[in-house]
This record gives structure tokens, C-alpha cells and sequence, in this order.
């Protein structure tokens, strides 16, 4: 069923094509279970490749999963195999050279421009090792940024959820008028992970975040991912970081850029029926 954000996004007779599933469309709708969580990110052979002075580097070959919202995945594997590459596809930073790539029920390999950039600002939140904030701006005004761009909310209500949000993660209030400079690293990750929820992604993608932050600080921010997984999100984690792999319901083991191991993995059935294109009906 195509949501109402998705109306808005995508007008039916432009509405993307699912590009493929790893179930018929007979099987998902006969199977249609309303408690059961939905699929938010499907892969079907995604593949990237690059060409780098002459040679074909298979960064990310034939991959295909599916995940559930409320699952926190972890893509674990050494250097090189491809995970930060896969997650740049997932989070469409990086485009696939084939494959089919179904986010929340929407082909966003066949999406282009603001219809792209739109879909990634609500349906997605990124959490980075480097955190990425903007440093001339606030604690606070970071985590207004996302909300200011997908527009919709009054400034007092942009300030209030993300002094909520801010507080959910466990900043200290006396550091939300901070500039990341004058945080710590794990202050800026809890900044970062605000930010990352501020409109409320179905999905979150999360590179190395425990990579710049301590011990201590790092289990403190896997607790705060599988919290937002156990909220219903899907949480997906590249790690070299075993206590992040612990956590996880399911891991996925990348070398060469190929799937050699998922472990916890069972193929859920989608919840909802695959969307096909209605040429030329109108709303
Ligand atoms: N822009 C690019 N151009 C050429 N090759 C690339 C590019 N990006 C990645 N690669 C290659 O693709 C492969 C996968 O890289 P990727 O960064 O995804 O691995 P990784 O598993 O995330 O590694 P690490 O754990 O060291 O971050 C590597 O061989 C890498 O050199």
C-alpha cells in the first residue's frame, strides 16, 4: 500500500515500479499478515563496480536481503569487502550499476533529483563515524537542520522536538547551545544520532559509528541504535566493532563485496502487496 507520505512523494501515475522482489506479487498478497513487520529494504543483486585504471573492482556483487522494520542488522566483514560501499547504496550516497534497490516499498534506483533528495530526507537518518555535523552551528541547530528542510513545522516546534531529541540521547541541556567543537566525540555522536531521527526515518544507516568514541561511549551508543531499532526502525550498522555485531538480530558477513554468511537471517514475506504501475490513471 503506497502511504500517504508516499502520495505526496510520488503521484500515482508517477509512482516508481518496484523494480523486482524476492517474492512473486502472488505470494506477497496471499500472504498479506497486518502483524507482520513490514519490509523496508530489499536488495536484488545489487552490484557496484568501478573501473580504476583499466581493472574492475566488484566493490558490491549480486547482493541481495531483505530487512523488517525493528531489525538492527550488522554488516560486518574485513577491509575492503565492500560494506561502506553497500551502505552508500543502501542510503543512495552512491549509485548501483545493477541490481534493483526497494526502500520502504519504493524502487529508489529509478528515482532521480528532489524526488530522490526527498525521499532520502524523510525515509532515512545517517549516523557516520566522523559524525558530520555542521560545525558553525549549534547542537541544537544541527538537529533543526533536517527538520527545516523537509519544511512543515513552525521554528517553536523545530526547537521543541529537537530539545526532546537531544535530551532522548542524553546530552546535558547546558550542551545544547554548544558548537560541535566544544563537544567530546561521543557528545557529537549523540548529536549526530539526533539528528538522524529528527524526521522520524523508517530506515537509519549507521558507518563505524562507534569508530571515534571510547569504550564505554560506544556501548553506550549501540544501546541508543537498538533502542531506536526496538521503536521500529530498521537500523543497519557497517562495524568492525564486535559488541555492535553482538547486539544485532542479524549479521551479514561481506567478502569481496559478495554475501558469505547471514547469520539470524530468516527472508521475511513481504507485508504488503507488490505496487505496479497504472499507466495513465488519474488521482
Ligand atoms: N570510488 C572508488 N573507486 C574505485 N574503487 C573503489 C571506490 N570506492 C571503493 N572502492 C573499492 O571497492 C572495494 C570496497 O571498498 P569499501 O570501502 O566498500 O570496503 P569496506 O569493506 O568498507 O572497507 P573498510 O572496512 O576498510 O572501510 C575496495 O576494493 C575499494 O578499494
Amino acid at each position: 500500500m503506497i502511504s500517504d507520505m508516499d502520495a505526496e512523494l510520488f503521484p500515482l501515475e508517477q509512482a516508481p515500479e518496484r523494480a523486482g522482489s524476492l517474492l512473486s506479487p502472488e505470494m506477497a498478497g496471499e500472504q498479506t499478515n497486518p502483524v507482520r513487520p513490514a519490509v523496508t529494504v530489499e536488495a536484488l543483486n545489487l552490484s557496484k563496480t568501478f573501473l580504476l585504471g583499466g581493472e574492475v573492482i566488484r566493490a558490491v556483487d549480486h547482493v541481495s536481503f531483505a530487512f523488517t522494520e525493528g531489525q538492527f542488522v550488522a554488516i560486518l566483514g574485513p577491509s575492503g569487502s565492500g560494506k561502506s560501499t553497500l551502505l552508500y547504496l543502501l542510503g543512495g550516497l552512491d549509485k548501483p550499476s545493477s541490481g534493483a534497490l526497494n526502500m520502504d516499498g519504493v524502487d529508489v534506483t529509478r528515482l532521480g533529483g528532489n524526488q530522490e533528495h526527498r525521499f532520502r530526507r524523510q525515509k532515512l537518518g545517517f549516523v557516520f563515524q566522523a559524525f558530520h555535523l555542521i560545525p558553525r552551528l549549534t547542537a541544537l541547530e544541527n538537529v533543526m537542520l533536517p527538520m527545516e528542510l523537509k519544511g512543515g513545522m513552525t521554528s517553536s516546534a523545530r526547537h521543541e522536538r529537537a530539545s526532546d531529541l537531544l535530551k532522548q540521547v542524553g546530552l546535558n541541556e547546558n550542551r545544547h547551545h554548544h558548537k560541535p567543537g566544544r563537544l567530546s566525540g561521543g557528545q557529537q555522536q549523540r548529536v549526530a544520532i539526533a539528528r538522524a531521527i529528527a524526521n522520524d526515518p523508517r530506515v537509519i544507516l549507521a558507518d563505524e559509528p562507534t569508530g571515534n568514541v571510547d569504550a564505554h561511549t560506544g556501548r553506550m551508543i549501540i544501546r541508543l541504535l537498538k533502542q531506536l531499532a526496538e521503536q521500529g526502525r530498521t537500523v543497519i550498522v557497517v562495524t568492525h566493532d564486535s559488541s555492535v555485531a553482538g547486539v544485532a538480530d542479524v549479521r551479514l558477513q561481506l567478502e569481496n563485496g559478495q554475501i558469505t554468511l547471514m547469520e539470524n537471517y530468516v527472508p521475511p514475506v513481504l507485508n504488503t502487496p507488490v505496487q505496479h504501475k497504472k499507466k495513465g490513471r488519474k488521482r
